[in-house]
């Protein structure tokens, strides 16, 4: 199937299917403008009868709003739930969603399964000489553990506490000479990764590196480069032009 998406002078957008068949969209998903296109499309290719038959499947590679993964205060708008309820509004047969933040993702849209990461993080597994595998916190154990079971590698928990609201990082394992492969599902400003890879190294680390699958780094690659030797990610967020970082492409 085919579809065209064109955008009126006060930025409206709408869509015309020019030929029927299964529906297939792939978006990053990142922003609310891409979820109202794939409204636009979906109402144009349901209001087609012959389409009836067909198939309809929504690929999402960064899903907005994933973090937002609950009511952090009584008075504060739950926002994966409202991008959720919008996403089931359209009714698509299946919804993949590349490796999102928690499993209250793939609860809150109907028919969502998840697309692993595995393969860029192996990739990059592969182009360390003998990584140890870390989990940044308690959110990612779950996931890293699986990668290094898959990967007949090591892992080293550690934990991000507050104490008297400054975060400490808590390294439970022996890293000292170790090549470290850090993985996580986004990077925001890249914080948490900044200070357990300095951690890392004080503790005697050699090398340390990151995987992130959503990689945002809003505030650039400066100060990480400071205690982190290379980054690897995939574009599902946006497309990166840095040597220190190598980029896996989903879209
Ligand atoms: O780049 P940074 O600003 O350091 O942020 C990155 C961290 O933030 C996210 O977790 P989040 O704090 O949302 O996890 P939570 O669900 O435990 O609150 C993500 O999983 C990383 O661990």
């Amino acid at each position: 199937m085919k579809y065209e998406i064109k955008r009126f002078k006060d930025n409206q957008v709408a869509a015309k299917i020019v030929e029927n068949g299964n529906l297939h969209i792939k978006i990053r998903g990142n922003t609310y403008e891409d979820l109202f296109k794939v409204a636009a499309v979906k109402d144009a290719w349901d209001a087609d009868i012959e389409n009836k038959c067909n198939i309809s499947i929504l690929t999402i590679y960064c899903l907005i709003g994933q973090r937002s993964d609950r009511r952090f205060h009584p008075n504060e708008s739950f926002d994966l739930k409202i991008i959720s309820k919008f996403i089931n509004s359209m009714k698509f047969d299946k919804v993949e969603i590349l490796h999102p933040h928690s499993a209250v993702s793939l609860a809150l849209i109907n028919n969502s399964t998840e697309i692993s990461c595995f393969e860029y993080v192996k990739q990059a597994y592969n182009k360390i000489e003998n990584p140890v595998l870390v989990s940044p916190d308690a959110g990612a154990y779950k996931t890293t553990h699986y990668f290094a079971e898959k990967l007949n590698a090591d892992i080293i928990p550690s934990n991000k506490v507050r104490i008297n609201g400054i975060p400490q990082i808590k390294i439970q394992g022996n890293v000292s000479q170790k090549n470290c492969l850090i993985i996580d599902d986004l990077a925001d400003g890249g914080r948490t990764f900044k200070l357990l890879a300095s951690e890392l190294k004080k503790q005697g680390a050699n090398k340390v590196f990151l995987y992130v699958t959503h990689a945002q780094f809003n505030f650039g690659f400066r100060e990480l480069k400071e205690s982190i030797n290379h980054i690897f990610c995939t574009n599902s967020y946006k497309d990166i032009d840095d040597d220190f970082v190598t980029q896996y492409k989903v879209v």
